[in-house]
């Protein structure tokens, strides 16, 4: 197998994190891969990337975002801190020396983007979201290619649709394995409850009404607020999943956030989905990415201020439970698929 070096760079959440470890697991299968990842210091990644990825090397920086509005004085210092590291991190990747870099967003990329700029070394980018992040607004016009996951993201420059790598099982799973999240049987019909990377307090209140009236149904409840739903005999909380994608080929349905990420999973798993999109995320983009969900798959979006508690009542009740012997045979993403064929430096 060929070697390649690729300096790598995204996270912050979730949604901006696992698009990255999607891409890294599909290349390791056809190359000998040394990655030099640049993490976000306290964030999802410096937990996950020694277990994910333990033979990568990692460097934490301390980047922190700009604050919004952004005629903020503090984002002066900010932009002037971040100057700084990037002529640091400029000197680490011209020892490390990559065949190319590879960036799925959030502010800590800014400043590998512009050492690389810099550097002269070729980077891609990958956009989860409808709407572009300002790190990738501003760094799409010098990448070799921009991958996109909506064919209409507005702003960018040197762009290719290809979707929004996601993370599967690299074997078949049967649906037993939901025995291993405390459930008493298989026949019941199996809800993952999934506020987004971070938890979502508001799918809490949510549910907590929904499950006055739902005992005929499982559900595994991701929350971090485990007490609070301690008298539902059929919940089953847990504070995070680490491979929340492992079980989503096997299970009934999912009532979610619309993160970009997390709607990329419920189109490739084919997921009926209950969708509640966060109001806050920046011009309404998870409304959009729920709306483009419901193209794809059997799915009701409710409005996180003014739902109906009944109309989530019935969408659950209607869906059809699979049967305990259920197996969802592997298959692949065809996104990282498509990132790979226009990378020039892997070929
Ligand atoms: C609050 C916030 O900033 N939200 C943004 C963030 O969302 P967030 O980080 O929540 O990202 P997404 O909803 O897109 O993805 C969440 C990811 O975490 C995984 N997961 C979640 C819980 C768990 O216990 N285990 C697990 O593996 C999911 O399977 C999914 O892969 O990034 C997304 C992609 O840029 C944006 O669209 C969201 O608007």
């Amino acid at each position: 197998m060929k070697t390649k070096k690729i300096v790598v760079a995204g996270g912050g959440t979730g949604g901006h994190y696992y698009p990255a470890l999607a891409f890294i697991k599909y290349l390791e299968q056809y190359y000998n891969l040394d990655i030099l990842y640049f993490m976000t210091k306290g964030r999802i990644e410096e937990k996950k990337i020694p277990k994910d990825i333990p033979y990568a090397k990692t460097i934490t920086l301390e980047t922190k975002g700009l604050l919004r509005p952004l005629y903020n004085l503090e984002n002066v210092k900010r932009i002037n801190d971040f100057l700084k590291e990037s002529r640091g991190i400029k000197k680490i990747i011209k020892e490390f020396n990559p065949d190319f870099g590879f960036f799925t967003g959030g502010y800590i990329t800014a400043p590998v983007i512009l050492a690389m700029k810099k550097l002269k070394i070729p980077y891609y980018l990958h956009e989860q979201n409808s709407i572009p992040g300002l790190v990738n607004k501003r760094f799409s016009k010098y990448s070799k290619k921009t991958f996109i996951s909506f064919k209409e993201t507005p702003y960018l420059q040197n762009t290719v649709y290809t979707g929004n790598p996601v993370r599967y099982p690299s074997k078949d799973i049967k649906r037993e394995i939901l025995l291993n999240y405390n459930l008493e049987d298989l026949y019941k019909k199996t809800i993952l409850v999934m506020g987004g990377s971070l938890g979502s307090e508001k799918i809490d209140d949510i549910m907590y009404e929904v499950y006055q009236s739902t005992e005929n149904i499982n559900f595994i409840h991701i929350t971090k607020d485990s007490e609070r739903f301690q008298s539902f005999k059929n919940v089953k909380t847990f504070d995070y999943i680490d491979n929340a994608y492992e079980i989503m080929g096997v299970i009934d349905g999912i009532v979610s956030r619309a993160g970009a990420t997390s709607i990329a999973e419920i189109i490739f798993y084919n997921l009926n989905s209950v969708l509640i999109p966060w109001k806050g995320a920046a011009e309404n983009h998870q409304m959009i990415n729920a709306k483009k969900t419901q193209e794809n798959v059997n799915s009701i979006i409710c409005d996180e201020d003014n739902y109906s508690t009944n109309s989530i009542i019935n969408f659950l009740n209607n869906i059809n439970s699979k049967p305990a012997d259920y197996i969802w045979y592997q298959k692949s993403d065809d996104s990282v698929k498509n990132i790979t064929n226009y990378i020039e430096e892997l070929n």
